[in-house]
Order: C-alpha cells, then structure tokens, then sequence
C-alpha cells in the first residue's frame, strides 16, 4: 500500500503569544498534522513547553478522527528520559509520542529493578508508548547511523514496531537552520528496505529542498520557517504535499 503524503508544520515558528489560533489556523491552511517540539533544555540546548500547553492548544484543535488522521498531534520529544513523559503526553492530547534513538536507553523510573535492569529500550519503549493508547515515533539525530534501526525494524513481535522513523536534518534544538542534504541517504536506505514505512523528515525543508527529500523516499514533511514565515502558508503546504504525492502517487 503506498504511504500517505502528510504535511505536519512545526509549530516551534508560530507565534506562541497567539498560539491556540495559531495551531487552528495552520490546520485550516491545510495541513495534516501539528508537528510539536518539546525540549529539555538537556537533551538539546533550547526549551519549549511541555503537557499543559499540549493540553491548551488541543483545545483549539479537533481530535483526529482515525489513526494519523487530521489534527493529529505529532510530538517530537527532544528529552532525556522520553518514558517518564508518555502518559502526561497521552493525557495531554498528544497522538504519536516519537522519542529519539539516542535518549531511549535512559533510566525507566518505573521499573521495579535495580541499576542496569532500570534502563529502557527502544522496543520497550515503542511497547509502553502502544500501551497507553499512543501512536510511537523514532527520531535519529544526524551523527546516528541508521544501520541502528534495523533491528529494531525487524522486530516480529507488532506491539514493538515503530508507527514512524524521523530523519533529522539539522541538529536538533532550534527552528531555521540550514538543511543537510548528508542525511538523505538514511531516508534512501530506509525506503528501499521499507516501501511502506512511514518515514519523516524535519529541519530546514521547504520548498527549495522537497523534491530532494520526496525523491529520497520521505512521506511525512515537518517544515517550520518554510511555513510560518511564507506569505501564503497556505500554498506552501500544498506545494509540499503535491511534491510527495508526485512520487508516492497518492495526495
Ligand atoms: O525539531 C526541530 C528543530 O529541533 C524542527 O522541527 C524545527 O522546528 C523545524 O523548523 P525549520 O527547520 O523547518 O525552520
């Protein structure tokens, strides 16, 4: 089946002294999704916001109906101990919970056991997150290799599969910065393994670089300051969408 074309802005570039209308308005321009990026402050160098700003714009924007469907929000959880976080997350309004590969070996709070046994895993992590009703993402920031992934793509055991690979290309932590073309080649390898795994993209993308990144095999577009910044963000995100639907045949 082939992926869905989605366009999820990143909400880091709207204005957050209107932020509800803000979030309402960039769905009604279009989009598919709400791309939320949460940070810490130590997993990355920036901080944004956690559950109760979730909470308050979910109230300006309408559920998703069906499984990643409009509205869906899709939070990027830049954070050092992504599992502590999942079930204020769900609570929140959150839908897909993606967590990055390098903070997923961190300590899990809840485990009964002592020192080493109390570190999660990916696939653990990908189980808790399907356990409480959420949708699971998994980020690679651009020193990872993707080679990483493929046992985790492997897995036989469903409850355990990620919903979603994210591709990074910019460090993580801050909106408009320059996208790296070197990280391409993961959204390649991953796609020639996987033609039905929903794969995305984030940082720098717009519409100078979105053929480059459709080409590559990416279905699922996080653009900020291509969006927020663009005179008719509108006509951007169908721009976006009608570059990806072009390869992947379906809008
Ligand atoms: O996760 C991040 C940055 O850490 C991204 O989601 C950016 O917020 C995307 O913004 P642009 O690079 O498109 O301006």
């Amino acid at each position: 089946m082939p992926v869905e074309a989605i366009i999820a802005p990143s909400i880091l570039s709207c204005d957050f002294a209107a932020f509800g209308e803000g979030c309402a308005k960039t769905i009604e321009y279009g989009a598919d999704w709400l791309h939320v990026d949460i940070m810490d402050g130590h997993f990355v160098p920036n901080m944004t916001f956690g559950p109760p700003v979730v909470a308050k714009i979910r109230q300006h924007v309408e559920p998703p109906a069906k499984k990643m469907g409009k509205g869906t929000f899709d939070c990027h959880m830049m954070i050092a101990e992504p599992k502590k976080w999942v079930k204020d997350m769900a609570k929140a309004g959150c839908n897909l919970f993606c967590f990055h590969y390098e903070a997923a070996f961190s300590t899990d709070a809840d485990s009964p056991f002592e020192t080493s046994e109390k570190k999660t895993t990916p696939q653990g992590l990908i189980r808790y997150i399907h356990e409480q009703g959420l949708l699971a993402g998994i980020a690679l920031k651009p020193g990872t290799k993707v080679d990483v992934l493929w046992d985790i793509l492997e897995n036989k055991e469903k409850s355990e599969l990620p919903d979603m690979v994210l591709i990074m290309t910019v460090e993580p932590g801050f909106g408009g910065q320059k996208f790296m073309a070197s990280e391409l080649p993961k959204i390649e390898a991953l796609r020639k393994r996987y033609p039905d795994l929903n794969i995305e993209v984030d940082g720098g993308v717009g519409p100078a670089n979105i053929d480059q990144a459709a080409d590559a095999g990416a279905n699922i577009i996080v653009a900020g300051t291509a969006v927020y910044s663009a005179n008719d963000p509108a006509g951007v995100i169908k721009q976006l969408r009608e570059a990806v639907a072009k390869r992947t045949g379906k809008l």
